[in-house]
């Protein structure tokens, strides 16, 4: 079933990186093979002080260059916010919305989250749209019934295969060199793609849903290889050509 869909591996540079990190950039630039290229798409969240540098960086890429957050206004009087208008005029072409940093720290709802994606989509960008549980859920027996809540509040209607991707995010799995096994990643995944496919049919089940949460070189493969999972979004070890490229060679 997920066997057509072009996976993706988007790095989250999260509250990282100066001037400086061209550098380190360009060296992704540089290592993507045209064969990696033609198998697995690849972005970099910048922050949005990088976004137009590194989009001139990269050219046509890849990697494609996207944004972590975005306002849901076009433009107006929200002090140090970025509209998704702006992150497209710098040469983004995606933004991520609701990742668990942003809903912890900023209390964002699924309701902003899913009116961020519109925005996104305004703006000519694909929304990035992260769920996932905490530790206290799994623990709970409820991260199938949360992430599916998660997924019917924040995806907002006429969401499709082009203009969304998911990423299943769990929270107790970022930055802290946890994962779920293989099988509880696989469980989640199927449980996604039901849910998504219900709502949204073909849409859904062409949809690329990421993996998140200690992506490594030394785990890519093995949690890439999971049925329903068609890439990965990664923190950390994006911030390091050798390990981005160690990932996207998951692929090869
Ligand atoms: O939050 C993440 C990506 O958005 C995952 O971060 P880590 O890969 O550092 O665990």
């Amino acid at each position: 079933m997920s066997a057509a869909i072009k996976p993706l591996v988007a790095g989250n540079w999260k509250m990282n990186g100066l001037k400086a990190s061209q550098a380190e950039f360009y060296k992704m630039v540089v290592g993507i093979s045209d064969e990696v290229a033609d198998t697995v798409d690849a972005m970099i969240c910048a922050p949005s002080t990088l976004t137009a540098l590194l989009a001139e960086k990269a050219g046509k890429g890849p990697p494609a260059i996207g944004g972590q957050d975005c306002h849901t206004a076009a433009s107006g009087a929200h002090t140090g916010d970025i509209s998704a208008e702006m992150l497209a005029d710098a040469g983004a072409s995606a933004v991520i919305v609701g990742h668990s940093e942003r809903r912890t720290d900023h209390g964002e709802s699924d309701a902003i989250v899913n009116a961020k994606a519109q925005a996104a989509w305004r703006a000519g960008l694909i929304a990035i749209i992260c769920v996932g549980e905490t530790e206290a859920e799994r623990k709970a027996g409820n991260a199938v019934s949360i992430v599916e809540g998660q997924l019917n509040a924040s995806i907002p209607d006429g969401a499709t295969a082009e203009n969304t991707v998911v990423a299943y995010e769990p929270v107790w799995a970022i930055g802290t060199g946890l994962t779920p096994t293989a099988a509880d990643v696989a469980e989640m995944h199927k449980a996604m793609r039901v849910n998504l496919e219900g709502r949204l049919g073909s849409e859904g089940q062409a949809m690329r849903l990421l993996y998140g949460g200690s992506v490594k070189p030394a785990n890519a493969r093995e949690l890439m290889s999971v049925d329903n999972v068609n890439g990965a979004l990664v923190g950390g070890a994006s911030l390091k050509a050798d390990d981005l490229l160690g990932i996207l060679a998951a692929y090869s």
